[in-house]
């Protein structure tokens, strides 16, 4: 009886044992399911980290020109001592540019919708083409569907010769309203101070400045002096070689897009929001293409996805490269890929679009001055294209002012003169700057962009 009363005890403590191990493994196994985040986070990074170094790669003449890095052998086991991303903010502050206000066209996203990183990709250091496919899944999951099926189509471009005269009609018809007023005024002859008033309060009213209205009525009226103008002939003649001299015709406009020989030129394109970079950087681009040249871009506008987005449409449509970096990374270490990647593939020019900054943030000034340093630490900078929407008027002068502090501006791009735009700024940024206006944007259209000509400008004005 007792015996068996023991074995019934030693039966149930069994039991129990049993239950207590298997519930404690079950307890376990949760645990762990629950510690998962650290391995999140080291996706993170790794996926930051591999992110900028591919693009997604669009143009077919891109993927197959590739050129093994110059001077490197094509072994697959060397560790990729290539720019490992250049990470400029590990230290997990806020940095400059966290002040910047919400971009304009920014899609609110619900926490739900984040989506954690998949795996990070390692690294590839020799044949770029194969990860470049694997990482449009990774990059900004809500981003357009063009993503997945890449538009292939290359554009055909119309030669670039020429195109100021093309476009011209395309310049805003104020501009024609100011030439013509001043022609009325000047052809009458002899000016009256009523008249000359009149002459210095249209050259103001066409954004030219007081300093260089001053300068060109003072010379007009020495003009005037010294030779007879009575018909509307003269007075044009007169009107345009005053203007052409006041637009500067000396400085030297090139744009600095061509190669080095052994590595590509670095343009960077800066400028507020919403002046037209990314378009610009676009049109550029096919300027280039067309010129046989091979073209990466950069899409270190990381603040605003859709200028990204915007970018590698535009590249797609002329084939070329396109680096981009995911959403709200570090815009200085995307240009320095952008770069990276250019001289491993053996461009010809490195265009580099900027997010959109207002001059009066200083965070997002010293954000630009640190794009330029770090891309210099590549390659040296060849070209600074400020862009400047022709329709603001004089405060494109202030932000000029602020941009050449920061970056050195070495050209400017005057966007959208086909608008109410009355283009007097030229002569004033050029006046006071002394940095030459380059290139003019006439329109939306992909071929809108022209170089910018002192003679032609005035032909188109008067
Ligand atoms: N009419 C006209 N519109 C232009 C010109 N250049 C650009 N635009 C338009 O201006 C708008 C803004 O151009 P974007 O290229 O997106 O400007 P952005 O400077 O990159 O903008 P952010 O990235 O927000 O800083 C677009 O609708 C362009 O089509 C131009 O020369 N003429």
């Amino acid at each position: 009886m007792t015996t068996e009363l023991w074995i019934v005890v030693a039966a149930i403590a069994a039991i129990i044992l049993v239950a207590l191990v298997a519930g404690a493994v079950l307890y376990r196994r949760r645990q762990i399911s629950l510690t998962k985040p650290p391995e999140v986070e080291k996706d993170k990074s790794g996926g930051y980290q591999a992110k900028g170094s591919f693009s997604f790669t669009t143009g077919p003449s891109g993927s197959t020109a590739l050129k093994p890095p110059p001077g490197k052998p094509s072994g697959p086991a060397a560790p990729p001592e290539p720019p490992i991303i250049e990470r400029t903010d590990t230290e997990g502050q806020p940095h400059v540019g966290d002040d910047a206000a919400i971009p304009r066209d920014a899609p609110k996203r619900l926490i739900r919708d984040v989506e954690i990183p998949e795996a990070p990709t390692p690294r590839p250091a020799t044949e770029p083409a194969e990860p470049a496919e694997a990482e449009p899944a990774e990059e900004a999951p809500e981003a357009a569907p063009s993503e997945q099926a890449p538009v292939t189509e290359i554009e055909e471009i119309e030669p670039t010769e020429g195109r100021l005269d093309r476009l011209r009609g395309r310049l805003s018809r104020s501009q024609n309203a100011v030439g013509k007023s001043l022609l009325g005024l000047l052809g009458g002859g002899d000016l009256d101070e009523d008249s000359w008033e009149e002459v210095e309060d249209t050259l103001l009213i066409a954004d030219l400045g007081s300093a260089t209205t001053t300068k060109i009525v003072d010379r007009l009226r020495e003009e005037m002096a010294s030779r007879t103008i009575r018909t509307e002939a003269e007075a044009r003649g007169l009107l345009k070689e005053v203007l052409v001299d006041a637009l500067r015709p000396e400085l030297d406009r090139s744009i600095r897009v061509l190669p080095h020989g052994d590595r590509p030129s670095v343009t960077l394109v800066v400028g507020v929001n919403g002046t037209g970079k990314t378009t610009t950087t676009g049109k550029l681009a096919r300027v280039l293409v067309a010129d046989g040249r091979r073209v990466l871009l950069g899409a270190a506008d990381t603040f605003r996805a859709a200028a990204a987005d915007q970018l590698q449409t535009w590249a797609e449509r002329v084939g070329a490269e396109v680096v981009r970096g995911r959403e709200g990374a570090d815009p200085a270490s995307v240009a320095f890929d952008a770069v990276s990647r250019g001289i491993e593939l053996g461009v010809d020019s490195v265009l580099i679009d900027t997010a959109g900054r207002l001059h009066t943030k200083t965070g997002l000034m010293d954000e630009l001055g640190k794009v330029k340093r770090v891309v210099e630490k590549k390659a040296p900078v060849d070209e600074v294209l400020l862009v400047l929407d022709a329709t603001i008027g004089q405060n494109g002068l202030t932000q000029a002012r602020v941009f050449a502090d920061v970056v050195d501006i070495t050209g400017v791009v005057l966007t959208k003169l086909d608008g109410t735009a009355k283009g007097g700024i030229v002569f004033q940024v050029q006046h006071e700057l002394g940095v030459p206006v380059k290139l003019v944007g006439l329109g939306e259209g992909a071929d809108h962009l022209a170089p910018f000509e002192p003679n032609a400008f005035v032909d188109a004005l008067l």
